[in-house]
């Protein structure tokens, strides 16, 4: 089967998909269309290469086009294309969690798979509010996000979610929310390189809802630790560590949302690792298959699990699950994914380009419009000055004119958002940024 690799696909067919979390009109009338990827690059629809500083959307760590994943993925597909693991199993499911479980800190040694991010998000959710009824405190279904916080599209991920636009359109889907202020503060942390250090007593604010609410009304806080989608906020220094001192004061579970900061985004394997704060369970997705594969995975702390055998009888333990859970070719792209993590290195490879990295960043100090940079392992992001009147409008003109003149980056807003994948050298930095720097010193 020849593989399109020009844009001749007459407009009327590109009618018929509604894309997500895209404006469709404007979209399909100057279409950006992706045919090919290698390493660090995608091949445009007119033949461009272009360097890929997103990581497609933060999940192809290892590079584009590994044919390791791509042969094991063809394998399995021949061998067991689908099997279920309700009520039945297959080796490769088992398999995958032993891996994974090894790379998890503290007792975070159970996995329940799922396909994204945002399956992740609402088992988890559903995992915390059955594990206190399971264990008598049926009370506490209360879940507590953060402002600008992103935990995916389900209902409790929307619900939990911080960011207006993403729940507006929704109403109140699920009841018994509440959010923590965000963390982000241009006074006191402009320009900070690496994690900002006013802002750890944000997260006293969790004592402030127990007050209100009550803690036997409190299942689960869900945060990530680094928030990604709304344009890259970075935990002041200590505030993790406060929200798990408060949690285990209150009998509150801590849920990580590390589907962006999983799999060595910080240069450690998760970023429980990297700030030292172990989480009650913590959810994962994109980097788990090199985004070859859809697939999530939720990884819990033994208590937890052992809660849920225990307290029923017999039978099935956790009504939950997806008919993808576990799929065979998801965990032959997952195994074949942590094979290259490890012989490359790659779960801690960050922590020797991030000095490089942050320079990079910073580097761009001063150019117009240019109002706060951030950085944390290979993550950094540039927050630009609103034009009055147009919210986002400045980000997209960048994120358009990267893309034309060689580079693919994420607008979040007025926030550009950059995340290439692990595999990144020095050289690419400098191109990445190269494009970057040209296209803001070109805006009005
Ligand atoms: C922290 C977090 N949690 C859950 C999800 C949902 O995952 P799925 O998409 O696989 O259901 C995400 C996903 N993160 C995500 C997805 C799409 C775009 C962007 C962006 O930065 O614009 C970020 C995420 O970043
Ligand atoms: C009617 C119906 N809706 C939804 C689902 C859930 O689909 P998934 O398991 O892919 O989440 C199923 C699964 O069997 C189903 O039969």
């Amino acid at each position: 089967m020849e593989l399109a690799t020009t844009t001749n696909l007459p407009s009327s067919d590109l009618d018929a998909f509604w894309m997500p979390f895209t404006a469709n009109r404007q979209f399909k009338a100057s279409p950006r269309l992706l045919v090919a990827a290698e390493g660090m690059y995608y091949t445009t629809s007119d033949g461009r290469q272009i360097i890929d500083g997103t990581a497609g959307l933060w999940c192809v760590n290892a590079g584009h086009g590994r044919r390791e994943i791509a042969d094991a993925v063809q394998k399995q597909v021949m061998q067991l294309d689908f099997a279920p693991t309700f009520q039945m199993g297959h080796p490769a499911p088992f398999e995958l969690a032993t891996r994974l479980v090894e790379l998890l800190p503290g007792d975070l040694n159970r996995v329940f798979f799922t396909n994204s991010g945002s399956e992740s998000v609402d088992t988890a959710l559903k995992i915390a509010i059955a594990y206190h009824r399971l264990k008598g405190q049926g009370a506490r279904q209360r879940l507590i996000g953060r402002e600008r916080g992103y935990h995916g599209v389900n209902f409790g991920g929307t619900a939990v979610g911080g960011t207006g636009a993403n729940r507006k359109l929704f109403g109140n889907i699920v009841t018994g929310i509440d959010h923590l202020s965000h963390t982000h503060n241009l006074e006191h942390n402009a320009f900070t390189r690496g994690q900002p250090k006013w802002g750890e007593h944000l997260a006293n604010e969790l004592d402030r809802l127990v007050t209100l609410h009550d803690a036997s009304t409190i299942a689960a806080v869900i945060v990530e630790p680094v928030a990604g989608s709304t344009g890259v906020l970075l935990p002041p220094v200590g505030y993790l560590q406060k929200l798990r001192q408060i949690c285990d004061k209150h009998g509150i579970l801590l849920i990580f949302d590390e589907v962006i900061t999983g799999f060595g985004r910080l240069g450690k394997p998760f970023a429980a690792d990297y700030f030292g704060v172990i989480p009650d369970i913590i959810t994962v997705a994109k980097g788990i298959t090199n985004a070859t594969v859809p697939m999530g995975a939720v990884f819990v702390r033994e208590e937890i699990y052992q809660t849920f055998v225990q307290g029923i009888e017999n039978g099935i333990e956790f009504f939950h699950g997806y008919t993808y859970s576990g799929h065979p070719v998801a965990c032959a792209a997952s195994l074949a994914t942590l094979d290259i993590y490890k012989k490359e290195g790659l779960l801690t490879r960050v922590s020797e380009i991030a000095d490089y990295w942050e320079n990079a960043v910073h580097s761009l100090r001063g150019l117009p419009h240019v109002i706060d940079l951030r950085n944390l392992g290979l993550v950094g992001a540039i927050e630009l000055e609103s034009i009055p009147g147009k919210p986002g409008a400045r980000g997209y003109e960048t994120f358009v004119k990267c893309y034309q003149q060689g580079a693919l980056v994420r607008a979040a807003g007025d926030n550009i958002a950059l995340s290439p994948p692990l595999i990144i050298e020095k050289q690419h930095i400098d191109e990445l940024f190269g494009v970057v720097t040209d296209v803001l010193k070109q805006l009005a």
